[in-house]
């Protein structure tokens, strides 16, 4: 039996346009459904293993991607909208009703992803937006309650859609944080 990752890329990979120039995200709600507005499209799109994302029913990993958090507003309900956890690096905006993720907003000014905004691409009204990039935090799956031994058969599937599977982010975004801490030592 295939492995089920995500819905939206269990039949592959749909590229984007290219020239997404953003869109609506509506939360699952079948009435006063949250609605969020993005400008333009998104970056670093990736299917994400961590326990932390939101994930829709039945799916082992949450596809997650960045905009610049001026380019999010909230445009319908937004009284539903609660933080899951103050705590977290990302505070996850989800609807109180439904539990979908609108948005997750970093608050620390010093943080090397500061001013980017998570959101979760599946949940455009729109289509065409950039594709998932890679896979991260694969090994977290476990967490969620994954068997080791499923491992080498979830990392081969991710493969075979074209997913690189990391066990933390890519080599593109871990240099991007390297570079912002030694930056910051070096001030
Ligand atoms: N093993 C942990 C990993 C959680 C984690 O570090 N998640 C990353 C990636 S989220 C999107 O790519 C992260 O930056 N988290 C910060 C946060 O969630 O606030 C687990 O699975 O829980
Ligand atoms: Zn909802
Ligand atoms: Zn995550």
């Amino acid at each position: 039996m295939t492995v089920a990752l995500h819905p939206s890329i269990d039949n592959g990979l749909k590229q984007g346009t290219g020239h997404f120039a953003g869109g609506t995200l509506a939360c699952k709600c079948k009435d006063h459904q949250v609605k969020v507005a993005v400008k333009g499209d998104v970056a670093h799109n990736h299917a994400c293993g961590c326990t932390k994302c939101w994930k829709p029913q039945g799916a082992t990993f949450s596809v997650v991607a960045v905009v610049p958090r001026q380019n999010v507003s909230v445009l319908e309900n937004g009284d539903k909208l609660e933080i899951v956890d103050a705590s977290a690096v990302i505070q996850r905006h989800a609807c109180k009703a439904c539990g979908t993720h609108m948005f997750g907003r970093i608050e620390n000014k010093n943080h090397p992803f500061y001013g980017l905004d998570f959101i979760h691409p599946e949940l455009f009204q729109e289509q065409g937006s950039q594709a998932p990039q890679f896979a991260a935090f694969v090994s977290s799956v476990i967490e969620s309650g994954v068997k080791p031994e499923q491992m080498a058969g979830i990392r081969a599937r991710l493969k075979e859609i074209g997913l690189e599977p990391y066990d933390c982010l890519s080599p593109a975004l871990m240099d991007a944080i390297a570079t912002h801490v030694a930056k910051a030592k070096a001030a």
